[in-house]
């Protein structure tokens, strides 16, 4: 990865702004002025919030294809077909990555053109915290330099991964939506902890931690989840009647039901 990236994203809402604080703070662009973003309405509070960090801000997406070596497109997926037509012609020499959900590669190719590098990503929201997980997968034009740059790219925000594209679906559905579920979780957990009669903050902080502590288990212990879940319950003991009224309210079924419905509302979009 050139250590003078430009990158510009085109939209400037909450994705755009968690990947460009992300890619900040990680040091993936040399400076915040090589991180740009536009947005068509002149006083949108992401994108002034993008101005104070630092970066270029435009009203125009054609002005933003100058300064930008990689192009995110940040926009929803319903006005992906409006953006793309304006700047087909700019695209030449950059590296386009859709964020979009639902919108495919071949979509993108078609409304651009064929010869145009393209890159469909799927990010998730912790990457303004340099803890966020990505997948991609790339079209036809898109050079093993270019996979490097964005395995790079990302990778200074989170994890990162190339997989085929009939998975990025069901990747929005776990990963993409899935900061939304985690935070319904914690937000239970702590309402749970302010019935017992806890302090709201504190209630907060242990139910964030408990999430965040438990996931790096699974990733650090490559150990099996139901082993570490076996871990913490005690035979007659608090945690195994807790686990019977999670298992008896559906709780599996919901999360599996809810990621279901994530991936056929991205496969509808498409
Ligand atoms: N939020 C998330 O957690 C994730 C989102 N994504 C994807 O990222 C994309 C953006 O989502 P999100 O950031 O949540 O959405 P937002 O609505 O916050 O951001 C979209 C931005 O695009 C701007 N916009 C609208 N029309 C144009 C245009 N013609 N040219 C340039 N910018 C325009 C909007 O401005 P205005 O507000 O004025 O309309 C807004 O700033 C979506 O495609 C979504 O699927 C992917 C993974 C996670
Ligand atoms: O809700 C959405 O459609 C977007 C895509 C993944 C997360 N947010």
């Amino acid at each position: 990865m050139s250590a003078n990236l430009r990158v510009g994203f085109i939209g400037a809402g909450k994705m755009a702004s968690a990947l460009a604080q992300g890619f900040i703070k990680g040091q993936a662009v040399k400076c915040a002025s090589h991180v740009s973003a536009s947005c068509p309405i002149a006083d949108k509070h992401l994108l002034e919030h993008m101005k104070q960090m630092g970066c270029q801000t435009f009203h125009c997406n054609k002005e933003l294809m100058d300064c930008s070596d990689v192009v995110i497109l940040a926009v929803k997926p319903q006005i992906m077909p409006l953006v793309l037509p304006d700047i087909k012609s700019l695209v030449a020499s950059k590296l386009m990555v859709s964020i979009a959900a639902g919108v495919q590669l071949a979509q993108l190719q078609a409304d651009l053109n064929p010869d145009s590098k393209i890159v469909r990503l799927m990010p998730n929201t912790p990457c303004i915290v340099r803890e966020g997980v990505s997948v991609f997968c790339s079209g036809p034009q898109v050079t093993p330099q270019d996979n490097a740059t964005v395995k790079q790219l990302f990778g200074t925000v989170g994890q990162i991964d190339e997989v085929k594209e009939s998975m990025i679906d069901a990747v929005t559905g776990v990963s993409g939506s899935g900061p939304a579920y985690m935070y319904l979780i914690i937000e239970a957990m702590a309402d749970g902890g302010v019935k017992q009669g806890l302090p709201r903050d504190l209630a907060y902080k242990l139910a964030a931690q408990t999430m965040v502590g438990a996931g790096r288990m699974v990733l650090d212990t490559h150990t099996h989840p139901a082993v570490l879940k076996d871990e913490v319950c005690s035979p007659g003991g608090t945690t195994i009647t807790a686990l019977d009224m999670l298992e008896k309210s559906g709780l599996r079924t919901s999360i599996m039901q809810a990621v279901e419905a994530a991936t056929k509302r991205c496969t509808q979009i498409s």
